[in-house]
């Protein structure tokens, strides 16, 4: 594992920014209309750029600081912490904590489509486990979820901003219980109950 202190701030910085780029990308070559030559030509740019990039590979991706959501949440909500700023595969979130609480703001887009023009349902449960394992974080628990509970509601859509929120109803002993949802112009459209366990550090 490297964590992303254990690298130079100015690095950690490209490596953002590459990720970004990088997802740009995803969407670009996933929704192209370009002609059959401009796309093959693409894809031998990227080939090489996959190569150059790959030459020493880690075996995962920089992993932030545990702390980092707490300190955000320190920060009375007025400092978002950022998800995924180094992985593209995750869905970036910026999220806003509270003492007990967290939301985020999020437009969806083609990527993450499942039913047609909607958000896929496996995307949704992915979002509000991380809107209730990052709050669980944030109150500096070091915690697993043991189960997530979902209820789709109805369709979430894509390209429309969508509200997620998280917050914790109760704790006993090692287990906390929070719930989560997710809102389009003021529409619940999934709702989440997690059950999530302290483990050892
Ligand atoms: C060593 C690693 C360090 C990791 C440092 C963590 C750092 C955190 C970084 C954040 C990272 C982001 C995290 C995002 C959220 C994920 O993506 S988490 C990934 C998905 N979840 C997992 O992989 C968890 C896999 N499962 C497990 O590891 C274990 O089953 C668990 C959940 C830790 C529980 O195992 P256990 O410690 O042996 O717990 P156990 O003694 O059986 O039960 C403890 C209590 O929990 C209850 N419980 C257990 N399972 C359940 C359940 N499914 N439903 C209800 N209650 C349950 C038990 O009934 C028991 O209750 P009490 O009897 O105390 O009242």
């Amino acid at each position: 594992m490297t964590r992303t202190m254990d690298v130079p701030a100015d690095l950690r910085e490209a490596s953002a920014e590459l990720v970004a780029a990088t997802r740009a990308l995803m969407l670009a070559a996933a929704t192209t209309t370009a002609d059959a030559d401009t796309v093959r030509a693409a894809r031998a740019t990227i080939a090489e750029l996959a190569e150059t990039l790959g030459v020493r590979p880690r075996s995962r991706v920089l992993r932030p600081p545990f702390d980092g959501p707490s300190r955000s949440r320190d920060t009375g909500g007025r400092e978002p912490w950022a998800l995924f700023t180094h992985n593209p595969m995750g869905i970036p979130l910026e999220i806003h904590f509270g003492a007990d609480e967290a939301r985020a703001r999020l437009v969806a887009n083609a990527l993450h489509e499942g039913p047609p023009d909607s958000v896929h349902g496996g995307f949704s449960a992915h979002l509000l486990d991380c809107m209730l394992g990052t709050l669980m974080q944030a109150r500096g628990s070091r915690s697993l979820t043991a189960s997530l509970d979902l209820r789709y509601l109805r369709r979430t859509p894509l390209d429309e901003p969508l509200d997620l929120y998280s917050r914790i109803v109760e704790t006993e002993g090692r287990k906390t219980v929070a719930e989560g949802w997710i809102e389009c112009r003021g529409e619940r459209t999934v709702e989440a109950r997690g059950v999530f366990v302290r483990v050892e550090e």
